[in-house]
């Protein structure tokens, strides 16, 4: 690989000569692979792997898996993630310690998100943004396959998010940014360099956080992060963030071993760089940050909590007697109904966490949502459709889709969108197909062959199928 010179020079006047040729010299090896298991969905330790010691559910693998022919991968059972980035598991686990509202501003193609909703306290809800349309597709995507229903997914700009003010408790900034730290695993990263996007990177990594910074709460916290080296983008913007916006850089507790760099710029304040010479992974660097308690500049949390009663009253007026009931059969589907708020939306049946009602309201009403909670079910005429966020969740009642586990190659044709032949003991209707015990989606089984429910757009398109098949466990 032929790093800019540009980036030679800066990097090695932030680092040190010693530093700058140790990084450029790992630069050259290949990229270590590893993934984060979910823990909902799967309960074995990947073959040949080695733990992550700063993510309790992540491994390094030996070798890199063919995870496009795993059946487990397209089942939500793990994520593929760059070791690095899981260190976001530390900040959450040690800064929050009961139920919160987070939003992952930047979340595609999801893997803060999917880690975040592991380890955020039971009861907690997730806005996962993401303001490119095509990747919030991916990102609704991931998180449907990681199950959680404390989620809901949004494509918007961050100054859309100017009417939330004072709504989360805390919010991951994984900003867009210049990607020296990807050089190793993306070389359009390398071609796409230059000082003057390093210019444009952290100028409008100030800007996301100014349109942002209203959204959190005062006590709230902040975390931010790049995958690249440069002080601009990193030191420069957390000083930047404390002084003008009005924070404290809090520091992480981490393990001497892990070999993390902490601040290249002489600062005092507590950051986290990971530098591939020194810990396995890919670039990656991290600040946590507490807004002032006595902020409350723009907070309105009052006079937004006025302002959807009002905008609920007007509701109700006007949906009279239009609304569409959701079936008591659907209702069964989930466990704990009663724990949601349930919606039908163009014969859509969402299941929502009531305790997040508001909040939902205050969401739909502001921003583009793209899936929120459970997607329960399609109604169409007198049939009701499980929708394939059901098969995903982990709330689906266990008893109510006969459950079929699929062959390996039946689990291919079925992920490519093949119909599929079940066995002949299996009930007509619909069935939810499984592979190894873990749900897939599901098919309406009509007896001499079952019609595939799998979403078009997920499928597998390739039709090949490669010789030496490696699975992750
Ligand atoms: C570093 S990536 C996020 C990776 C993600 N957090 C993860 O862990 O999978 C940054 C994201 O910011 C998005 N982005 C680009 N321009 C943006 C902008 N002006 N405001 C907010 N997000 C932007 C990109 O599309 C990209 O998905």
């Amino acid at each position: 690989m032929n790093l800019p010179s540009d980036f030679v020079t800066r990097t090695r006047s932030l680092m040190g000569e010693e530093q700058f040729e140790k990084l450029a010299e790992a630069l050259q090896h290949d990229t270590p692979v590893s993934i984060r298991l979910n823990r909902n969905k799967c309960r074995s330790v990947p073959a040949e792997s080695t733990s992550i010691p700063w993510c309790e559910t992540g491994y390094y693998l030996s070798t890199r898996p063919t995870f496009t022919f795993d059946p487990l991968f397209h089942a939500g059972s793990y994520y593929v993630q760059e070791a690095s980035s899981m260190f976001v598991e530390q900040a959450l686990r040690q800064y929050v310690h009961e139920p919160v509202v987070m939003l992952d501003l930047c979340a595609a193609p999801g893997g803060k998100s999917t880690l975040a909703r592991s380890v955020l306290p039971e009861g907690s809800m997730l806005v996962a943004n993401e303001v490119m349309r095509n990747r919030s597709q991916v990102l609704a995507e991931n998180l449907i396959k990681w199950g959680d229903e404390g989620v809901v997914v949004t494509n918007n700009d961050p100054a859309d998010f100017a009417p939330l003010q004072a709504v989360f408790d805390v919010i991951l900034t994984d900003v867009p940014c210049s990607g020296e730290g990807m050089f190793r695993k993306d070389p359009v990263a390398v071609d796409e360099w230059s000082v003057e996007n390093v210019d444009i990177c952290w100028q409008r990594q100030r800007r996301i956080l100014t349109d942002i910074w209203p959204c959190l709460k005062p006590g709230g916290f902040l975390i931010y992060s790049t995958c690249t080296y440069n002080r601009e983008e990193n030191e420069d913007n957390v000083s930047w963030i404390a002084r003008e916006l009005g924070a404290e850089i809090l520091p992480v507790a981490v393990g001497e071993e892990w070999n993390i760099t902490g601040n290249l710029t002489g600062g005092e304040f507590p950051v986290y760089r990971f530098l591939p010479h020194r810990t396995v992974g890919e670039g990656l660097f991290l600040a946590v940050l507490r807004k002032n308690e006595d902020d409350t500049l723009g907070s309105s949390s009052d006079s937004m909590g006025k302002r959807l009663k009002k905008d609920k009253k007007k509701k109700g007026q006007k949906a009279g007697g239009q609304t569409v009931v959701c079936p008591k059969d659907v209702k069964a589907w989930v466990n704990r109904p009663e724990d949601y708020l349930w919606t039908v939306d163009n014969n859509i049946v969402t299941a929502f966490p009531v305790a997040y009602q508001d909040l939902y309201e205050m969401i739909k009403s502001t921003l583009k949502v793209l899936h929120a909670g459970v997607t329960v079910a399609e109604l169409k005429g007198k049939d009701c459709i499980p929708d394939h966020s059901l098969a995903m969740s982990t709330r689906r009642c266990e008893d109510c889709f006969p459950v079929a586990n699929l062959t390996y190659e039946q689990a291919i044709a079925y992920l490519r969108k093949e119909a599929v032949v079940l066995d002949a003991g299996v009930p007509r209707g619909y069935v939810l197909v499984a592979y190894q015990d873990v749900p897939l989606g599901f098919v309406k089984n009509i007896g001499n062959r079952a019609n595939n429910l799998y979403p078009q757009e997920w499928r597998i398109r390739s039709g090949y199928l490669p010789e030496n098949l490696k699975m992750v466990f």
